[in-house]
């Protein structure tokens, strides 16, 4: 097995003119569960789609696997899982029919077929639905279909695209739990998010804006290499000193929280609570504390106007 299950470099993906991806460096550990964030249109599926081999760079390589894509896409293609957004299954078919149609296009014998397809029902907790519709599932159960599909094959590899989009927090909760399970039998997962609690439970993860990769590594490291200080200010008339903070240049973000500001500001800065005080005379009536970075202040950082 080699040490990474994804390793891109040098990836460019050109739309006419545009550049969707730009120049994108992508390693992700054999067995990890990676998350993939970003804004909307920052390039997350089209890097994806070129990772998968459905759509081939403009520029740069990509080995998924061992195998170089997309010269070896078609033999990729069936030691990978693939969950979009998206309910992609039969809405007509029952969860049973959906399964097994998924394993047939795998080409698994008929034995092996029903039998996968109990284990499946049962591991995913669908086994109650089995003869239900897949049109009249909740998005928590056309969830977990959706995933159970995805792994019918035992991939090596999964890539999820947004799969919590549609769900609760007790799904998603549980979601995470049947990820976990998955990565500890061996299985790679790039899962694309939103969320940031959902990220911080990734073993690793790349932040990617307008194309480009602004940081990656694990999410501790990250917050703790991320350049400011966070300070959680309560004091009257908010909404004006954050304005009144943002056009320092040393203070990177400041968002309100309920009756909190939180302010980041550059760790240049060598006493940010003294500093901000400084600045801001009223301050010396507020209660100042220091806080401990979040994956979202790492978030705000390196994309937007945060970024430096
Ligand atoms: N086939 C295409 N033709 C032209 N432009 C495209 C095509 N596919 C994607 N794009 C553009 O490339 C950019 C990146 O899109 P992509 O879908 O990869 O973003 P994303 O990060 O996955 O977004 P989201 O978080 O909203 O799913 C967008 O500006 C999009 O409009």
């Amino acid at each position: 097995m080699t040490e990474y299950a994804i390793k891109a470099e040098g990836l460019v993906r050109k739309f006419g003119n545009f550049k969707a991806v730009d120049g994108l460096n992508l390693t992700v550990p054999t067995g990890s569960i990676y998350g993939f964030l970003g804004p909307n249109g920052c390039g997350k599926s089209t890097t994806i789609r070129m990772l998968t081999g459905l759509l081939s760079p403009t520029q740069g390589s990509v080995e998924v696997l061992g195998l170089s894509i997309p010269r070896q896409a078609e033999a990729l293609r069936l030691r990978i899982g693939y969950m979009t957004q998206k309910f992609s299954l039969y809405e007509d078919l029952t969860a049973r029919e959906n399964l097994q149609f998924i394993g047939q296009i795998y080409g698994m014998p008929d034995r092996q077929l029903s039998q996968r397809i109990d284990e499946q029902l049962t591991t995913y907790g669908l086994t109650r639905l089995a003869t239900q519709r897949a049109g009249g599932m909740s998005g928590g159960q056309k969830q977990r279909l959706g995933l159970a599909a995805a792994t019918m094959h035992k991939p090596d590899l999964l890539f999820l695209d947004e799969p919590t989009s549609a769900v609760d927090p007790e799904n998603r909760r549980e979601f995470w739990e049947q990820l976990f399970d998955l990565s500890d039998a061996g299985t790679t997962i790039l899962v694309t998010t939103h969320y940031m609690d959902e990220a911080e439970r990734c073993h690793a993860l790349a932040i990617m804006e307008a194309g480009i990769v602004r940081a990656d590594g694990a999410p501790e490291t990250l917050m703790n290499d991320m350049g400011v200080s966070v300070v959680e200010v309560e004091a009257v008339g908010l909404r004006q000193l954050k304005e009144q903070l943002v056009s320092l240049p040393q203070v990177r973000s400041a968002a309100q929280l309920g009756i909190r500001l939180r302010v980041l500001v550059d760790t240049a800065i060598e006493d940010p609570i003294a500093w901000l005080q400084q600045q801001q005379p009223a301050l010396r009536h507020g209660r100042l504390t220091l806080a401990r970075p979040s994956l979202e202040d790492v978030f705000v950082t390196c994309t937007g106007e945060g970024r430096q």
